[in-house]
Order: C-alpha cells, then structure tokens, then sequence
C-alpha cells in the first residue's frame, strides 16, 4: 500500500533544502565577499572539471521563481543557508543589499505559506576570517556570534526555526583532514581544533539567540550515517563503536553532555593529538532539535594497521551516483538512536540521492528517486508510530546544484537544472510529491 502524506501528523514538515554556496551565484553581486569556497572552486585541480559556484543555479536572482516551483509542489517548509560573506563585510559593517536579498526571500516564502528555516553556516566562511585562522582561530567563536546576532536582529521577527551549523563533521574532517573540501588542509590535529571551534561557534551562537528571538528554535544539524561492522567479529564490533564515536558521537555529545565520546578521544590521545574542551558549558547549553541528514551507512573494519584501527569496506547494496548504498533501514535505525541517546526533536534535514538524471523531451524519469524517497518517508513514518518526536523532513535537494568537489556532476535535484539556459524542469520525483503532498 502506497505511503500517504495523511499517515504523518498534520503539522509535519515536509519541505526541501538547498545550500547559499551551491544555488545562490552571484559572487561577486551587490558587495559579496569571497569564501573560502570561492577560493578553493578557483584552485585548479580542487573541483570535478574545474567547476565553481559564480553562476550555480542563479537563485540569487530566480529565487522568486524557485519559491512557487516549492509552492507548486506544495512544500510547507524551506530550509536555506545564509551566505555569511554576503551580509557582513571584513570591516564588520553590515551588507544591506545582502540582507534585503533575504528579507525578500523570507518575505516570499511567507506570502506562499512556506515555513523559513535558515542554517546559519553551511560551509562558506568568509576568506577575510579564513585569512586569520579560520575555524583554528579560537576567536572566530565571537566573529560567528556577531554575525549570529545581526541574523536574528534582521530575520527574526518572521524566522523562527534556525541551524546554527550544517555538518560539522564534513566542516572539520573533509575540510583539515581530508583536503576534499574548503580549505583542503589535511591535518588532524586541526580537524580536532577546527571540531571544537566549530562546537564553541554553536554555542555563542545559542546563548545570543536566547536573548534576541525568544519565540523561536535553535538547533544544530549534523550528518549522521549507520555504522556497522562488515563482518559480525568482536574487533569489528568495537571498530563500528569508535567509528560511531567519531563521526556521530563527537558533534552531538558535547551539546548534551558536555564531554567527547570517551573511546574516540582515548584513541586520539594515543596518537599524541591534543583535545581542547574549553567552553564545554557554552557548547552545551540546551537546544530546541537536532537536525538529521541522513545518506547511508557506513561499512567498517577493524584495522591494526590504521592509525584509527579501522578500514571502510564497500557494501554490496545497490548504490546512488554517489557510490552510496541505498539504506532506507538506517535512517529509521539513526533516528531510534539519537532520539533514545539524546531525548531532542528531530527533523530529517536532508535525505535524497544523487541519480543518472537525463533530460529527454523535456522530461526527467527519475523512477529511481521516487522509489527512493517513498522507502525513506516509509522509515521515517514508521519512526513517528514508534513514538520518536520526527518533526519534519526536508528533500535535499530543491534543485540540481553545485555538488563541492563534485561540482555539477551529481545531480541531487527533484528539479533538473539546465545551466546553460537556467530552466528549471519538474523531475518525475517532483511530479510524484505534488501529488503524495495532496493525499
Ligand atoms: N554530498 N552530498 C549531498 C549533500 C550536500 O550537497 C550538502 O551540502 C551537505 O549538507 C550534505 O552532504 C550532503
């Protein structure tokens, strides 16, 4: 039997989400600063076919036109980043036309009875605070409250539902460790103090909003993927334990417990890492909701000749453009364990898949996409009815966009984008959601 929109709670949230870097365009438009994405997509070899963000899907100036494609298909919600580098200049002075772009936009997704939630940071920090440590520079706390701060001053008489951060594991690991994203260091000891900072940014962020929007949420949104050991072995077991530690367990127990993951910061120490835990009060002061994004799972092992003691192995299901198993089981799976570890709201604030889109007589079958998002609304349905507080979910994504080191490669979209001419054309998965959304 078909899933139905009517089996959720009537004040669910189904909505979809984009990111400022990935949409918006307009770099250089109306006094926008360079982020350190701007930087790294103009570093020749950093991105798939040296691809960048200056045009993107132009949102910045269609971002009418993308709205009632939301309200065609009838989404109640609309989750999108605030371009830091947009609003504030380096010399801290506000960026009006930056802001009047978002007023408008918070103004039209209203006027259409679209829910606003806004992610403060979803990856593009301004290249001036880049240029003074960045998210190594303890510092850069106070400058993300500063901008915090002018963000509810500005939105949040009509804004009430706010991420302080997306995914600071991948700000952290992909960005210091891993090099695949901005500013493609790779040091780990700087992944640890980047983690940090990111989570002290979190809180300056909270402790400001508590006193300038007092009728509103505040959360955080992380990436969280089901770990499991590829081969049932005791070694494997305790490999799944401490890999969970340190990708999901770091970024969400220090908000409620003020502590990191015991087993994750043992293994560090053993490597001779440093493990600052200043702040750990500001850093836990309660929020409203965690945030979700949920992908797939993640296969390990146990690996004495890792420094990490583990190795990710390739699963055997079948797989998304991205090479990433469809694992409808762990969304349902992730969202029973933050809920029972944790105890917050929650709200799905990325699901979706990257598909073979192909644009033929101007229409995208993308049967593939729907099958996909009717298993994962089926889990996080079957969440609700076993009593977690699931509270909303959002498509990632609105649109086709600039995937980072990806660049517009993958194709995320429940609408195709043709980027030469910018037209916009309703995949059959977008089709399919105008109509679950009315049932
Ligand atoms: N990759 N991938 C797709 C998607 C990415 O486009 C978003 O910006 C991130 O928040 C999260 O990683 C998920």
């Amino acid at each position: 039997m078909a899933i139905k929109r009517s089996e959720f709670p009537e004040n669910f949230i189904f909505g979809t989400a984009t990111s400022a870097y990935q949409i918006e365009g307009a770099v250089n438009e109306d006094g926008r600063e360079p982020s350190i994405w701007d930087v790294f997509s103009h570093t020749p070899g950093k991105i798939q076919n040296n691809e960048n963000g200056d045009v993107a899907c132009d949102h910045y100036h269609r971002y009418n036109e993308d709205v009632q494609i939301m309200k065609e298909i009838g989404f109640n919600g609309y989750r999108f980043s605030i371009s830091w580098p947009r609003v504030l200049f380096s010399n801290q002075k506000k960026n009006q036309k930056g802001l009047d772009f978002y007023n408008k936009l918070v103004d039209t997704l209203l006027e259409n009875n679209i829910t606003p939630f806004i992610t403060l940071y979803h990856w593009d920090l301004p290249y001036y605070l880049y240029e003074k440590g960045g998210w190594l520079n303890p510092d850069i706390a106070l400058y993300f409250q500063d901008y915090a701060a002018l963000m509810f001053e500005i939105l949040g008489d009509r804004v009430k539902h706010w991420i302080t951060l997306n995914e600071p594991w991948c700000s952290s690991y992909l960005g210091y460790f891993m090099g695949k994203h901005a500013p493609g260091h790779t040091n780990i000891q700087e992944t640890i103090i980047a983690a940090h900072n990111l989570l002290r940014a979190h809180g300056y962020a909270v402790k400001i909003f508590r006193e300038i929007v007092k009728d509103g949420i505040i959360g955080i949104t992380n990436v969280v993927s089901k770990i499991e050991p590829a081969k049932e072995s005791e070694e494997n077991f305790q490999a799944a334990i401490l890999v969970d530690e340190i990708v999901n367990g770091w970024f969400h127990d220090p908000i409620i417990f003020g502590k990191f993951p015991e087993n994750a910061k043992g293994l560090f120490k053993q490597l001779g890492l440093e493990i600052p835990e200043t702040d750990m009060d500001i850093i836990s002061q309660p929020i409203d909701f965690f945030g979700v994004n949920y992908y797939t799972r993640q296969l390990v092992e146990y690996d004495p000749t890792s420094p990490y003691l583990y190795k990710n192995v390739e699963g055997i299901l079948p797989k998304t453009e991205m090479g990433w198993e469809i694992y409808p089981e762990g969304l349902y799976d992730m969202l029973r364990k933050i809920h029972r570890r944790y105890g917050l709201p929650l709200y799905i604030t990325e699901n979706g898949m990257a598909g073979p889109d192909k644009l033929q007589n101007d229409i995208i079958n993308d049967d593939y996409r729907v099958k996909y998002l009717e298993k994962h609304f089926e889990k996080a349905l079957e969440a609700i009815e076993d009593g977690i507080d699931l509270r909303g979910y959002f498509v990632w994504s609105l649109l086709d966009n600039f995937e980072w080191e990806k660049g517009y490669s993958k194709r995320f979209g429940i609408v195709y984008v043709d980027y030469k001419t910018q037209k916009r054309y309703l995949k059959k998965s977008a089709v399919w959601l105008k109509e679950f959304l009315r049932k």
